[in-house]
């Protein structure tokens, strides 16, 4: 490669768990492409400056990535590292998904206060103030444990963890994989099975997004590709975008792979986690987007529309 060939610039939120997330996307580019220089540029985006309102009210799609979008669009970095999770379903003219990474554990979990340790999410006592800011969680918890009862909590993860230890909570939900990448494994005091949540589509992994047709950089990306992990993600996004509309809804997912059949789990709740549909797909690994409309065509029919027009109302009116 010659010496004269320009740095690359990779774009990301401040937040501490985005920085982690960036600088390892970092090192494992300059691993893989020693003699180019990789330079990180940080910036807020809309999702880290408002913290008082409640997630689900702001129907602005992309708050924690437009920024990054922008300055991608405007030539002042070349790719943008995301939590998939928070990377909208449709991205902007002139950018697209370069690139996912391998998936670490997409499970949810259950992060109590220090006076609930000996607790689970089963034998939590009747009333107990759950934190979660996902439409996702809330109706799918409500479903199993009518018992509990569930508050808003915004802010980034230190942010949350700091509210549940000074007592506003008796437990928090937050992902698994986002404790571990930020070295707080020992806050997982239960990993929530998927008979009770479905994750969120994308949860665990990687997105980076970057110029259409930007080959010197959807080249170097080549490297960090997760085939696997991209194949259930792409099935997860499909599902999502098929059935979303201009806010949050609790969707939740699961998938897997076996051989070249990916397995994709959909799930639709109301918001008070009354009616739940849920439905499995499978087929084989170069359809998983077809497989994601599929599954949430099928889930449309058998009344997942009513249920999501319902919260549109509903979310319209507050
Ligand atoms: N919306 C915030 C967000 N975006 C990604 C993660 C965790 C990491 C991941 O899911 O990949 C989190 C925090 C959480 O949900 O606990």
């Amino acid at each position: 490669m010659s010496v004269s060939s320009r740095s690359i610039r990779i774009g990301s939120r401040k937040s501490q768990l985005a920085l982690v997330q960036t600088y390892w996307v970092q090192a494992e580019l300059q691993g893989h492409y020693q003699d180019r220089q990789f330079d990180v540029e940080t910036m807020s985006t809309q999702g880290d400056k408002i913290l008082d309102v409640p997630l689900a009210k702001i129907g602005d799609k992309g708050l924690f990535t437009k920024e990054l979008e922008v300055a991608m669009l405007e030539n002042q970095v070349d790719l943008a590292v995301h939590s998939l999770k928070d990377l909208p379903t449709k991205l902007p003219d002139g950018l697209m998904l370069g690139c996912v990474t391998k998936r670490v554990n997409p499970a949810d979990a259950l992060v109590v206060n220090e006076k609930h340790r000996d607790k689970q999410l089963e034998t939590l006592p009747e009333g107990s103030v759950i934190g979660t800011s996902s439409l996702r969680r809330l109706a799918q918890l409500r479903h199993h444990f009518p018992h509990l009862s569930f508050k808003d909590v915004r802010g980034n993860v230190n942010t949350r963890l700091a509210k549940l230890d000074a007592g506003e909570y008796d437990a928090i939900i937050l992902a698994v994989a986002g404790l571990e990448r930020l070295d707080m494994a020992d806050r997982v005091h239960q990993v929530i099975s998927s008979d009770i949540s479905l994750h969120a589509v994308g949860q665990g992994a990687l997105g980076i997004e970057c110029r259409t047709g930007d080959q010197e950089i959807l080249n170097l990306l080549k490297a960090l590709e997760h085939k696997p992990t991209r194949d259930r993600c792409y099935a997860e996004r499909a599902f999502l975008r098929e059935l979303e509309g201009g806010c949050q809804v609790p969707i939740g997912v699961n998938t897997h792979i076996e051989g070249n059949m990916l397995n994709l789990t959909g799930m639709v709740a109301s918001l008070d986690g009354q009616q739940m549909l849920k439905n499995t797909i499978s087929g084989p690994c170069e359809e998983a987007e077809q497989l994601g409309r599929e599954l949430a065509m099928q889930l449309r029919n058998s009344g997942a529309g009513a249920i999501l027009a319902e919260i549109f109302a509903q979310i319209g009116r507050e």
